[in-house]
């Protein structure tokens, strides 16, 4: 029998079959992936096989192959990672320019992240009801017409005044979306707005266990009202690190590989080479600057190729 899993509990897998009956589901035997380890091998969005037995729990048997995942690390340090979620159509990047201030360097580096998962991302820029001077009016204008130019989908909304709610649930209609973003963006408050009958709990940031500590995190999908779902995963605002190596981190910033074919050499790190069209775009703000600085800031601490990213 073949089942979606919707829910992970920690102890048990939530299986959807094609009936719409859930079954909760173990699994059997040892599931590998290719070249790492880990914890949690089946995750929300998996399409699997189970083998139901006559008290009508199941196990897992056969994980159907994934068009992509994410992962994070199980802890910090930890050589073990955990699969958060399979077969994204969608990751909506919460976003907001006051109260809290999302930095440039924490979106343009979930926006290479999503890139290396082969994940399209939306960009909601929440709590515009908040900008209200000329000047943060401008900066919202510009922040979105910067990611809008490069190629992504940008919305700004509130859940306040309900601004750009209905934009946002059109274009997760029929997906299967992640919503990330940091602590105090608004996603538990957009998910309420969203799903009837989810009720999140909204408010109160607690960055007490968020601080690198390992945290278990138990996802579900929340189901849309005109098709498609929300995967809510609590207590994880991004994708968790890649280890990218120097030489590709350039291919995750669509508007930089595309000036990179008319680069002199074409090993160039865009960083200080002669006949540079990147650094010559950035020069004459056909690059922003603030993307630069992050292409620069991952550059800085990706590997030199001795250790690939894990998938
Ligand atoms: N002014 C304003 N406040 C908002 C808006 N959306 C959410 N908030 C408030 O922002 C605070 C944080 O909202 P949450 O929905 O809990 O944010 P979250 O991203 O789920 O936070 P975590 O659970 O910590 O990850 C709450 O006080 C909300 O009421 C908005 O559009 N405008
Ligand atoms: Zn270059």
């Amino acid at each position: 029998m073949k089942g979606l899993i919707v829910k992970n509990t920690g102890s048990w897998y939530i299986v959807r079959t094609a009936s719409g009956e859930e079954i909760p589901c173990k699994i059997k035997g040892t599931f590998r992936l290719k070249g790492f380890r880990c914890t949690n091998p089946v995750a929300v969005g998996d399409h699997v096989e189970i083998d139901r037995r006559p008290d009508n729990t199941a196990f897992i048997t056969k994980i159907d192959e994934r068009k992509n995942y994410i992962i994070r690390r199980a802890s910090n340090l930890s050589k073990e990672f955990q699969i958060l979620a399979a077969n994204l159509d969608l990751a909506v990047l919460v976003v907001t320019l006051v109260n809290p201030e999302t930095s440039t360097t924490f979106i343009d580096r979930f926006l290479a992240t999503a890139e290396a998962y082969n994940v399209d991302t939306l960009i909601a820029i929440n709590k515009i009801d908040l900008l209200v001077d000329d000047d943060s009016r401008a900066l919202l204008e510009a922040v979105a017409y910067l990611y809008a130019s490069i190629g992504y989908d940008v919305i700004k909304m509130s859940t306040v005044t309900g601004e750009g709610l209905q934009e946002l649930a059109r274009a997760l209609t029929g997906k299967m979306s992640l919503l990330s973003g940091n602590s105090g963006v608004g996603k538990s408050s957009i998910i309420n707005k969203l799903v009837p009958g989810a009720r999140l709990r909204v408010g109160t940031i607690s960055d007490v266990h968020h601080t690198g500590m390992h945290t278990t995190t138990f996802s579900e999908m929340l189901d849309l009202p005109a098709g498609g779902a929300i995967i809510d995963t609590p207590g994880v605002k991004g994708f968790g690190t890649i280890d990218f190596e120097k030489g590709e981190v350039a291919h995750y910033f669509p508007e930089i590989f595309k000036m990179s074919s008319q680069c002199r050499y074409n090993n160039c790190t865009h960083t200080h080479e002669p006949g540079c069209a990147v650094l010559e775009a950035v020069s004459d703000h056909r690059i922003a600057q603030s993307r630069y600085a992050s292409y620069l800031s991952i550059i800085d601490d990706s590997t030199e190729g001795k250790y690939r990213k894990p998938y």
